[in-house]
């Protein structure tokens, strides 16, 4: 007896779904197509398991959707955590760590030691791609020391860098050999001498070195709020600004407050260095990039050229 073929005349509902969200990303695919993308990864998004899995897939996908990712990641919260265990204190002026020497052992094992390669290894389960690096290696960020002004008063970080040459040399190569260099904001000063500089503030400058498409910068709130504290003490009473002009935002900025500083600040740093956009999102929202870059509503907060 023949058995007659099964000819399957309707794709279900959840099918026609599915293929209505991939052709979503279509555009998006043709637009972002060998763009190099910096991302910032912090916050909450690198403590909690699922989110640092879900954040190495996106990574991937992006790299094999054909761009070209490139990751900068923070770690203030495993910082304070090794100087706790140590038994050193944790201080920040304007949202920056005060850097002792001491301190700055700390931070450069952590970070070069601990974070980077934890990310690298996240990365490199859907493939080899992820590279650590330093900014000390191959000279990629020089940084001079650098000083906060509190109320007036110039005040002293210590050891904290500001980033004045990017020579993106060793991180493009790794681009076109189809890598994914994971970079930490440590920096050498031309005086010889290790700094500490704020990942938020390395992504922008390193953005803007690679002309890249878009910065992304990772944290643990929705975006922007224009209001905060908002009143009534709740995030939820505020709402997040979601696009905002460089121009508006140069305004906005005196207003902030420590932890938004330097991210507000290096999306700045970055349009006004001629990428097209700078993005910051909510790390704690699962797949929050593939949202960003491959759908249409886009999440967070977009900061554009005036
Ligand atoms: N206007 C604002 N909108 C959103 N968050 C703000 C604002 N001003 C200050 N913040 C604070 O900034 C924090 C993000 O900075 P930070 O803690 O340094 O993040 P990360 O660890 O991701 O680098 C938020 O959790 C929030 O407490
Ligand atoms: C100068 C300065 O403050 N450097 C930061 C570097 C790490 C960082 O920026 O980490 P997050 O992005 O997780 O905050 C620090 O020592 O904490």
């Amino acid at each position: 007896m023949t058995t007659k073929p099964r000819i399957r005349t309707r794709a279900s509902a959840t099918a026609l779904r599915k293929a209505a969200t991939l052709i979503e990303a279509l555009p998006w695919l043709e637009e972002f197509h060998g763009t190099t993308v910096v991302i910032k990864y912090g916050g909450h998004a690198m403590i909690d398991d699922e989110l640092r899995l879900a954040f190495a897939r996106d990574v991937a996908f992006l790299r094999y959707a054909g761009l070209r990712p490139v990751v900068v990641h923070g770690g203030g919260p495993q910082i304070n955590a090794q100087l706790d265990r140590l038994g050193l204190e944790s201080t920040f002026t304007a949202g920056l760590r005060v850097t002792t020497p001491e301190t700055m052992d700390v931070v450069r094992m952590v970070l070069v030691g601990q974070v980077g390669p934890d990310v690298v290894g996240l990365l490199n389960q859907h493939g080899a791609f992820g590279v650590g690096m330093s900014g000390e290696d191959a000279r990629l960020f020089t940084a001079e020391r650098k000083s906060a002004v509190v109320d007036g008063r110039e005040v002293d970080l210590g050891m904290v860098g500001e980033i004045v040459d990017v020579d993106t040399g060793a991180v493009r190569s790794l681009l076109d050999d189809g890598r994914i260099p994971v970079i930490s904001s440590i920096a050498r000063g031309e005086d010889g001498e290790v700094y500490n500089v704020n990942a938020d503030t390395a992504a922008g400058a390193l953005a803007v070195a690679l002309q890249a498409g878009k910065l992304i910068v990772l944290t643990d709130v929705e975006g922007l709020y224009s209001d905060w504290p908002a009143d009534g003490g709740s995030a939820d009473a505020s709402e997040v600004i979601d696009q905002i002009t460089a121009h508006d935002l140069e305004k906005l900025l005196p207003d902030l407050s420590a932890g938004m500083v330097p991210k507000m600040e290096a999306c700045l740093r970055a349009v006004r260095g001629g990428v097209p956009r700078a993005h910051v999102l909510d790390g704690r929202v699962p797949h929050a990039l593939l949202l960003e870059v491959f759908t249409d509503e886009g999440i967070g907060t977009m900061v554009v050229p005036s």
